[in-house]
């Protein structure tokens, strides 16, 4: 799904503020406000200030007879509006931090939540380096349009009018020149919006390509070197960032353009201003200013704060662009609609055993009801109406041939799979929250142990950590690092051993305190000793949760309390000597 927003052919010209990016502050309509409200203050005080200023230049004037302590006066007045706009600036900033933050991390959890589905999970069509760049710059993107385009949009199209018709009264000739300049401006460079808003969609589409690509060179790299490809993803990542580059000068070009349109508009309309104004003091209009000195200042340096929020808003186009070519990306994730994240696929909600109010006394029950599950309409089915129960108190191995579909049953239980059927925890359905997962390839997140555990279990405090680990099989290597818990591990824990890798993954699984925890094969890198401790812990887990490991090994078999074998899409219970039903 790729948005076709800003593409020619389907979208209008933008207007000065986009509906759908405005939509975004929903929920944040009070500080939107209040900082527009703020921006228009600050607008507002130059108003205040040209009064004072036009009093102060003409009691400068030997013909007005001004005393000096009302020239002080006028100046201290325009001192002060500097002032109070200074504090209005201060404001300003935290008011938009506020607003970008807000909708910023609203944004993120949105796009994390439409994302983090399994369907898209499994949808290769999408690339990686488009999900990060949706979920990192495209979010980035968006701010500064809703902080700060925004704001300065809404200010033009409230005060412009309002000082137009200020100006109307004093001189209604300035202000008709006046507002030919604004629409000059304003209106000039949306002509080739359209154009604009073209390339910057192929900027970022050329964004995303280069990003995407980077980032599975990244993670491919290993693989690259074996199959000797470093060159030419090399060659490719160049052309990428030369099609870049090209699509950045184009932008900018543009961009340039429109500037270059609206300094016309503004140059030509102080011109205008400077020029009646004088014809006006000459007596050229008979309904002008009749060569009032203070009210001529006035209208002449109002002429010019006429231009100040265009000039304001011009600063901000790029943010405005910026804004608009990030949306693309967004669309692609959550929908053109903003629905696509609450469809009957989204995360069932997160209910960890200890939230549900501590744990189940009588121990736990997962129950399969004539599930089936196959990957592709016409490919065989993996599981074909199994109907089986696996309880807590003793550890449940799954076995069975390469093929048979133990991974898929663990995706089942994960629910990433949409299978038909019905899989329940203590009579209710199995939710993801209910499951911790140990898998072959646990990713850990570059950062310290303590980061990794309290990842899944932000409460946890050292001693449950140690505790943790220790049970894991870790506590003799956490006593010899130096750093202990703040021991650094780098990306996809590279920095560890195989062993302890795992041994760290069980422990975070055991951390997340879920009634049901699943184990790909846990002591498939642990000697003999490392993996007898390791059942042992499992073993004790087992008495308050359901565990289920896939056993290749004999070994590892043996260890287990009852074998469940999947064949033929069928799961077949076996206890072993160990297990408390089979005595
Ligand atoms: N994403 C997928 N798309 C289509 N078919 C798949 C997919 N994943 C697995 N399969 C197929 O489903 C069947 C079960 O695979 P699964 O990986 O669950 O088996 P397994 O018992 O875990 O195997 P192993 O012990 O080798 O890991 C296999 O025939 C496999 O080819």
């Amino acid at each position: 799904m790729r948005s076709d927003f800003g593409r020619p052919d389907q979208k209008e010209t933008p207007m000065l503020v986009d509906k759908r990016l405005m939509s975004l502050t929903h929920g944040h309509r009070r500080t939107l406000n209040a900082l527009t409200l703020v921006v228009c203050l600050g607008t507002a005080s130059y108003w205040v200030q040209a009064w004072f200023l036009a009093n102060a230049l003409a009691g400068l004037l030997p013909s007005q007879n001004h005393s000096a302590a009302q020239v002080a006066g006028s100046l201290l007045a325009v001192l002060s509006c500097g002032l109070v706009r200074a504090a209005l600036q201060q404001v300003q900033v935290r008011l938009a931090s506020a607003l970008g933050t807000a909708v910023r991390l609203e944004l993120r959890a949105t796009l994390a939540d439409a994302l983090l589905r399994p369907e898209r999970l499994r949808d290769s069509s999408e690339r990686s380096g488009a999900r990060r760049l949706a979920l990192s710059e495209s979010v980035d993107g968006v701010e500064p349009y809703l902080t700060a385009y925004i704001p300065h949009a809404l200010q033009l199209q409230l005060l412009c009018p309002i000082l137009l018709a200020g100006v109307a009264v004093l001189n209604p000739v300035l202000a008709a020149a006046l507002l030919a300049a604004v629409v000059v401006a304003v209106g000039a460079p949306r002509l080739w919006g359209r154009l604009l808003a073209r390339r910057s969609a192929t900027h970022w589409d050329s964004y995303e390509a280069l990003s995407a690509d980077f980032l599975e060179a990244l993670q491919g790299m290993r693989t690259l070197k074996i199959l000797d490809a470093v060159p030419r993803f090399r060659t490719r990542l160049n052309d990428r960032s030369e099609a870049l580059h090209r699509a950045t000068v184009a932008t900018m070009r543009v961009s340039l353009a429109d500037t270059a349109l609206a300094d016309l508009g503004i140059q030509a309309g102080l011109l205008a201003a400077a020029a009646l104004t004088a014809l006006d003091v000459l007596g050229a209009f008979p309904a002008g200013l009749g060569g009032e000195p203070a009210l001529t200042f006035f209208a002449l340096i109002l002429a010019s704060e006429v231009f100040r929020p265009i000039r304001d808003l011009a600063r901000q186009w790029h943010a405005g662009y910026l804004g608009i070519s990030a949306l693309g990306s967004i669309e692609a994730v959550i929908g053109s609609d903003g629905k696509e994240h609450s469809g009957p696929l989204a995360r069932p909600e997160v209910r960890p055993a200890h939230a549900a109010g501590g744990r189940e006394p009588h121990g736990h029950i997962v129950e399969l009801e004539n599930v089936s599950f196959r990957y592709e309409p016409d490919s065989p089915w993996v599981l074909l109406d199994t109907t089986a129960s696996i309880r807590s108190g003793g550890i449940s191995a799954l076995a069975g041939p390469s093929g048979a579909g133990k991974s898929t049953l663990f995706d089942i239980l994960l629910g990433f799979l949409p299978f038909t059927g019905q899989c329940l925890l203590d009579g209710r359905p199995l939710q993801t929250g209910d499951v911790s997962v140990v898998s072959q390839h646990s990713y850990l997140f570059p950062g310290t142990i303590r980061a990794n555990l309290q990842a899944v279990q932000p409460e946890a405090d050292d001693g449950w950590m140690r505790s943790v680990l220790d049970r894991a099989g870790l506590g003799a290597e956490l006593a010899a690092w130096p750093r202990g818990l703040d021991t650094v591990i780098s990306e996809a824990g590279h920095s560890l051993s195989g062993g302890q890798l795992q041994r760290l993954s069980v422990a975070r699984a055991i951390l997340a305190d879920r009634p049901v925890l699943l184990l790909d094969e846990p002591t498939s890198a642990l000697n003999s000793e490392l993996a007898a401790e390791l059942m042992n812990t499992l073993r004790a887990e087992a008495r308050h949760r359901i565990v289920v490991m896939i056993a290749h090994r004999t070994d590892a078999l043996e260890a287990a309390d009852r074998v469940l074998h999947l064949r033929d899409g069928a799961l077949h219970e076996t206890f072993l000597s160990t297990c408390p039903e089979a005595s």
